[in-house]
């Protein structure tokens, strides 16, 4: 009980020392002392990182502390080993003890407490081998061992939900096993090992065979006599296989470039073109499978293809000239908005080169470069159901929008067949692609700075959409349509075009972010927009996207998988683990992700204003302000030095 665990905290405070000498014992609840938190009168959470706290640490203490969930105590002095009674601390989710004097080898009974998440005890002086029991602790996450002693070689394992993991600075040696070498050279800096990512491992040119030092679990002469077999007869499959996969990739790449160049020839002459030939042509390259993730820049196919379509097209249906400048309705032309001033019309849209950025809800966006160099982005819009006079006044009304936080909208090209949208083109993409695209080694983690600053810049486009008056709604938040300019400040692009487009094409990615009311996408409320926004926060926090598959398969949305983890474990289980490297902006990452929650109420009364959304995240940035890390410089590789790696 609570005494039992104030009785704990007070022996390890005559023990350690350090600043825990200033706890004010003479106040009967522990739960209020700096470092420790409570739940349901039980000590859940002990913090004392860089409080001086050195010596032995008392066996007992934690034998007491049963509930404990998250243990930090690094960046102190303490030495000796772990004590052997936090094997009581069952429920022991997190544990930093990095930055300490620890010595001895870790201990075995760490691997019985099956609840744990994120271990960090690097830089100590641990010794040993690598001891296989981390295995048993399946729900594992953060592995960190750098800066030990550790010898020998690493068994092999199978840690089967590690994401983060460093042994860098020790003395092991050997080959990695298959299972790590998914992690970063920076994981095994500083080692004698080898094997992908490092160097491959020396080969003894004698008996041909790859020199591993024995393990504990498999001896050396069983791993030799499986590498001399292969280096035996696998050699001359080897080289043949070679030299029909570089026959094969020089076929495919004559086939491809016999291809590129017919459609180039084609696209240069495209007024002898039909307009289904266009429709082919612009709709084929699409790279956006999965909510505009994939920017890789396809082949340039033209605008003009759709443009010259749209007008062939009008030339036929009203009986005009097939010229391309006059149709039924008289000339056709580029509309543009208010204060644009007209630096290109339709005949240079026509010349631009273009690629296709994404296809969306609405039809397909593509970049144009036109002859001067100015790029937009345009958008060809499908499905339009309403109809010439409808869609003139709304989009005019779109047009009008002015705010610094919205991608705003320059022209638009109407006929009966095609529907152009011209807007400023966002170089940096949207805020889709820099979440989830580009998953790999050398993406630039996206810290919290960034993330906060993206996320009231979006609210403050929003908010403005709403003061238009109570009817006027953006109808399609989500982060595809978040784009952003190189300085990643935020831009809400695609205001009003739910309302112009019928329901019958609403992919299921728009699913995630639709408020649980909204049955016609056309009418979309302004607390609607507050509901997708929230579910944007979430996105923003967890990294995770709203119809990622694994909340798919748990049937839940991103609010309902958020709420399911309790309060208590947010840190350690809902942020990304990109977020989870700044220690410093815990209460304001807790915060943020409480107003994520508030915005995705189930019942639309109970979500806050935009008017609210902005002021809250407006405090949540201010406050803390002062406490923040240092801006990380880009390009840091994520896995790095314990005490940076995880949030406690
Ligand atoms: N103005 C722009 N500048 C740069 N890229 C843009 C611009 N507009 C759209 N894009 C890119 O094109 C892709 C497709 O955009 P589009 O708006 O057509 O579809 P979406 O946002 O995925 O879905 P929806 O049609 O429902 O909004 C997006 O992923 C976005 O990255």
């Amino acid at each position: 009980d609570l005494a039992a665990d104030r009785a704990a905290l007070l022996t390890l405070r005559s023990t350690v020392g350090g600043r825990t000498l200033l706890w004010n014992v003479s106040q009967q609840s522990p739960c209020a002392w700096a470092g420790v938190r409570c739940e349901q009168n039980r000590v859940t959470v002990l913090r004392l990182p860089g409080v001086a706290l050195s010596g032995e640490l008392p066996n007992g203490v934690f034998a007491n502390l049963t509930e404990l969930r998250t243990l930090s105590l690094r960046l102190n002095a303490l030495t000796g080993n772990i004590p052997s009674d936090l094997a009581a601390c069952t429920r022991l989710r997190n544990l930093y003890l990095q930055g300490n004097f620890f010595s001895g080898e870790i201990p075995e009974f760490l691997f019985t407490l099956r609840d744990l998440v994120r271990v960090n005890l690097g830089e100590n002086n641990f010794t040993g081998g690598f001891p296989t029991g981390f295995d048993n602790l399946t729900r594992l996450k953060t592995l960190f061992l750098e800066n030990n002693h550790l010898s020998g070689a690493i068994p092999t394992v199978k840690l089967g939900k590690v994401e983060q993991f460093n042994v860098s600075n020790n003395l092991l040696n050997g080959s990695i096993p298959q299972r790590l070498r998914t992690f970063d050279s920076d994981s095994f800096l500083g080692t004698s090992l080898c094997g992908q990512p490092l160097d491959a491992c020396p080969v003894d040119g004698a008996r041909g065979t790859v020199v591993v030092p024995s393990t504990p679990s498999a001896t050396g002469q069983s791993v030799g006599n499986r590498k001399k077999k292969l280096s035996g007869g696998a050699i001359a499959g080897i080289v043949i296989g070679s030299l029909v996969g570089l026959l094969l990739i020089v076929m495919i790449l004559v086939f491809l470039s016999r291809k590129i160049s017919k459609q180039r020839s084609r696209s240069m002459d495209i007024s002898t073109l039909k307009p289904q030939d266009l429709e082919i042509m612009s709709e084929k390259p699409m790279v956006d499978v999965d909510g505009g993730v994939g920017r890789n820049g396809s082949s340039g196919y033209s605008v003009a293809a759709a443009a010259v379509a749209a007008m062939v097209g009008n030339g036929k249906g009203g009986g005009g000239g097939g010229d391309g400048s006059s149709g039924a309705a008289g000339a056709k032309k580029l509309v543009f908005f208010g204060k644009t001033t007209r630096t290109f019309d339709l005949e240079d849209l026509l010349r631009a080169s273009a690629e296709v950025l994404g296809k969306g809800t609405f039809g397909t966006a593509y970049k144009a470069v036109l002859e001067y160099g100015t790029v937009v982005a345009v958008k060809r819009l499908r499905d339009v159901n309403v109809s010439e006079g409808e869609f003139k006044e709304k989009i005019e009304f779109v047009g009008a929008m002015d705010h610094e936080r919205l991608v705003p909208l320059r022209a638009y090209y109407y006929s009966r067949d095609e529907k152009l949208l011209v807007y400023d083109y966002m170089s940096m993409g949207s805020l889709s692609a820099l979440l989830h695209g580009n998953k790999g080694a050398g993406r630039t983690p996206l810290n919290w700075e960034i993330r906060s600053s993206i996320a009231l810049g979006a609210a403050r486009g929003i908010e403005y959409l709403h003061s238009q008056g109570k009817e006027v709604s953006h109808g399609n938040i989500k982060s595809s349509n978040i784009l952003l300019t190189p300085n990643y400040e935020a831009r809400v692009s695609d205001f009003g075009l739910a309302h112009l487009v019928g329901p019958s094409s609403t992919p299921n990615r728009v699913a995630g972010y639709r408020a649980p009311e909204v049955t016609d996408p056309r009418r979309v409320s302004q607390k609607a927009d507050v509901y997708s926004f929230g579910v944007l926060l979430l996105e923003l926090l967890t990294g995770k996207a709203p119809t990622h598959s694994l909340l798919n398969e748990e049937g839940v949305d991103l609010p309902r998988w958020v709420q399911s983890i309790v309060k208590e474990e947010w840190t350690s289980e809902v942020f990304d683990l990109e977020l989870l490297r700044y220690q410093s902006v815990e209460e304001e990452m807790v915060q943020m992700l409480q107003l994520g929650v508030d915005c995705a109420a189930q019942f639309p009364d109970n979500r806050p204003s935009m008017v609210d959304v902005t002021r809250r995240i407006e405090e949540i940035c201010r406050s803390n302000g002062s406490a923040r890390d240092p801006q990380q410089p880009a390009g840091e590789v994520v896995v790095s030095h314990g005490d940076e790696s995880s949030i406690l």
